[in-house]
């Protein structure tokens, strides 16, 4: 999968060189490419932002930057089938595991980092005649730019990748993955300050383990959350 990722803050994205993202890409799962939006302006101050026309609070992210980091980044082959660009939004559809299913079937992920009070739409508008366009939110919060939540998005999607996760059959175990919140986990010691590790876990009967493990599960998502259970 490549992924590329335009921002005015690309050294944010430092985190994706360590852990299991950095793993990956040192693998050629993934191939991460990040790049300055300001690397595509032409004046002295290198400027990707001004007023708003109908005037109101903050800045706009000017449209020409992004055209050219987005001509840039789709070169000539990209096409609504190979390529998706992701425009982070606090007005887009949720973020869910998934939207990262499907997204980690892709070839070609564009992540568009917006800042002041977001991206000229035109150049959203734009990319969909020529890209798969998607706005996402991560959730029902503000932050104050895309790269939090690029961040977030593509370890999510990248874990799916095949091969970036040592061991796949963990993925299917996970919160979110069968509709379900995680059961509860344990390791050694079997007790530890008075607690001890429930027997059923110790005892080696992996179907009562099993019977177990999914009884925690359906508690813990009636209890924290009821809604998955619609
Ligand atoms: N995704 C997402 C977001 C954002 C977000 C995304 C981009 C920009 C650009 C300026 N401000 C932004 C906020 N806020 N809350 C979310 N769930």
């Amino acid at each position: 999968m490549r992924i590329d990722i335009v921002s005015i803050f690309p050294e944010f994205f430092g985190v994706l060189d360590i852990s299991l993202m950095g793993k990956a890409r040192r693998q050629g799962l993934l191939d991460v490419a990040v790049h300055d939006l300001r690397d595509f302006t032409h004046d002295r101050h290198r400027t990707v932002d001004d007023t708003p026309y109908g005037g109101g609070a903050g800045m706009v992210m000017r449209p020409e930057p992004w055209g050219e980091a987005l001509d840039h980044v789709f070169g000539d082959a990209a096409t609504p089938e190979n390529t998706t660009m992701i425009v982070p939004s606090p007005a887009g559809t949720p973020f869910t595991q998934a939207v990262a299913r499907e997204l980690a079937l892709e070839p070609h992920l564009v992540f568009t980092c917006g800042r002041y009070e977001g991206i000229d739409q035109r150049v959203v508008d734009h990319a969909a005649s020529r890209v798969t366009v998607r706005e996402i939110s991560l959730g029902d919060y503000v932050l104050n730019g895309g790269e939090v939540a690029v961040t977030a998005m593509i370890e999510a999607i990248g874990r799916l990748v095949p091969g970036v996760v040592g061991n796949p059959a963990s993925l299917s175990e996970e919160s979110h993955e069968d509709g379900l919140l995680e059961y509860p986990s344990y390791t050694k010691p079997a007790t530890w300050r008075g607690l001890d590790v429930p027997p059923v876990l110790l005892g080696g009967n992996h179907g009562a383990i099993s019977a177990w493990r999914h009884e925690q599960q359906i508690e813990r998502t009636r209890r924290v959350r009821p809604d998955l259970l619609d």
